[in-house]
């Protein structure tokens, strides 16, 4: 089966800085990939080209087999691609079935048709169906300005599955959490859908390493090595550039 995700030769450059150089990587469907690197390594920018917020300089970016080198953002959740974003994107002031009904709303397009009662009593349940699928019924009607940190990330997770991805990238899902809230976080994206292929950017390695299937390790604008976890974590380069000894492996 063609990867889902397919990012070939890309380099960017900003100005004089080249923040990627020449990156090849292939996704398949179902796939869990981490990508980890030291600060500068180029990981967000990867993200931004994949999404659509920054158009690579050289290179090329196919999604479900299509270029979409040069298009926007707004053209990926269309082909099945969804992003989480570091920055909260929820808004503080609505509950979590209103932020994931606006997500709903928003990736159908169906703002003038939600007067009608039925479509927004079931718009309404779906959202509810959703905050269940990453273990929010509870806070259903919390606004998400009241919600834990962790639980936060988890409403940023419903906002995402609303627009019924295949594909997400999870930009650093783990940070800022506490270790309670991490394992929790782990345990929600293992119970989700095999098909589902899954992408994030994770400093924490602990929760990379548990995540993934395959680990791609960035440093400079370039794929250093990639393995898997195991593979990985045994690596001296890896140690290297993480801790700038190979002694301190
Ligand atoms: N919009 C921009 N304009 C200029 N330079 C940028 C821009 N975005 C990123 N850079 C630079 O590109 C390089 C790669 O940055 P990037 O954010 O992709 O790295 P990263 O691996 O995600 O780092 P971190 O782990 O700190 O988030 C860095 O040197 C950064 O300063």
């Amino acid at each position: 089966m063609a990867p889902v995700v397919q990012v070939r030769a890309v380099t960017v450059a900003f100005g004089g800085l080249r923040a990627l150089r020449g990156v090849d990587l292939d996704v398949a469907q179902g796939e869990r990939l981490a990508v980890i690197g030291p600060n500068g390594a180029g990981k967000t920018t990867l993200f931004n080209v994949i999404a659509g917020d920054i158009a690579p300089t050289t290179g090329a970016v196919f999604i479900q087999g299509r270029d979409c080198t040069r298009r926007p953002s707004r053209s990926r959740p269309g082909l099945g691609l969804a992003r989480t974003y570091q920055k909260a994107r929820a808004f503080a002031g609505l509950t979590v079935r209103e932020n994931v009904y606006l997500a709903l709303a928003g990736h159908r397009g169906r703002h003038r048709a939600l007067w009608r009662s039925a479509t927004d009593r079931a718009m309404r349940a779906e959202a509810a169906d959703v905050a269940a699928q990453v273990w929010l019924s509870e806070q259903v009607d919390t606004v998400a300005g009241e919600l834990a940190h962790g639980q936060r990330r988890q409403l940023e997770l419903a906002m995402a599955i609303a627009t019924r991805p295949e594909v997400m990238l999870l930009d650093e899902p783990a940070s800022g959490l506490s270790r309670g809230e991490r394992e929790r976080l782990v345990e929600l994206l293992e119970s989700f859908d095999d098909r589902l292929t899954l992408l994030l950017i994770e400093h924490d390695m602990d929760v990379a390493f548990r995540i993934a299937q395959r680990v791609v390790v960035m440093a400079d604008g370039e794929q250093v090595m990639a393995g898997t976890p195991e593979q990985v974590r045994a690596d001296p380069h890896v140690h290297q550039i993480y801790l700038g000894t190979e002694a301190a492996a």
